[in-house]
């Protein structure tokens, strides 16, 4: 058996946090298991995007715990959690987060590039990655010179081009058209298709949160309701 198809995705245990006196995000525990998709929804201003960032290591909740592809997060320093972000996760998160002055094709090649890849190497990779989310036109243009949904789709390809086995999407299809949306979502959640590969999906979209395997509906910076959807 490979040994990383056993490993749980992703535990939060217990994982609260607050930016000012109310809290963001209050007790929060979940577990994503091998292969699901899990789409996180509720209400603006519930604690979804809270919630992505402290399970992808982004932010450090106060309280709690998180333990993402075998590793207690809370043990890892930044630069330890930043290596596990670049090499096995894929983040793409609300607005595409390119580098303003970077072509496509760089800003795609980029964790290759922090990991030491070639440079020619990386760019081929890149421009491949571009093919697959429809913008094989585009790699020379710089994040400005292009539309929301194309920005989007690049932080897709950025963010798949490792390879990684866990996926935290935060809104990945609100700027998209219907057919749009349904690719760039198709891509995200073939990574839960791999071995031992998982998603976790933010969304206020109806059509995307039906796609995933289970819903969990935040209120209040709670897990209020958790339906299996197959
Ligand atoms: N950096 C921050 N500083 C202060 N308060 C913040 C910060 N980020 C989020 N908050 C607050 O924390 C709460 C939860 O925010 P969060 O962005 O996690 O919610 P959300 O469910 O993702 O919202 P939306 O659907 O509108 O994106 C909100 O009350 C928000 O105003």
């Amino acid at each position: 058996m490979n040994p990383t198809a056993a490993t749980t995705p992703l535990t939060l245990r217990g994982v609260g946090h607050s930016y000012t006196r109310t809290p963001a995000l209050r007790h929060v525990s979940l577990q994503v298991e091998p292969g699901e998709v899990v789409a996180v929804t509720g209400p603006s201003g519930c604690g979804k995007s809270t919630l992505l960032h402290a399970a992808a290591g982004l932010l450090l909740p106060q309280t709690g715990d998180v333990t993402l592809l075998g590793r207690d997060l809370r043990t890892l320093d930044e630069a330890q959690r930043a290596l596990l972000r670049r090499r096995e996760v894929g983040i793409v998160l609300q607005y595409g987060q390119l580098v303003p002055d970077m072509t496509l094709e760089d800003n795609v090649a980029l964790p290759l590039l922090l990991d030491g890849g070639e440079v020619a190497a990386s760019r081929t990779a890149a421009r491949a990655a571009l093919d697959t989310v429809g913008l094989e036109h585009a790699g020379l243009a710089v994040p400005q010179e292009l539309s929301g949904g194309e920005v989007q789709r690049a932080a897709v390809a950025r963010a798949l081009i490792t390879a990684p086995r866990i996926v935290f999407a935060d809104e990945p299809v609100a700027s998209l058209d219907a057919v749009a949306a349904q690719d760039v979502l198709d891509m995200l959640l073939g990574v839960a298709r791999r071995d031992g590969g998982a998603v976790v999906l933010v969304t206020h979209d109806n059509t995307a949160a039906a796609m995933a395997d289970r819903e969990i509906r935040l209120r209040d910076g709670n897990v209020d309701r958790e339906s299996v959807l197959r």
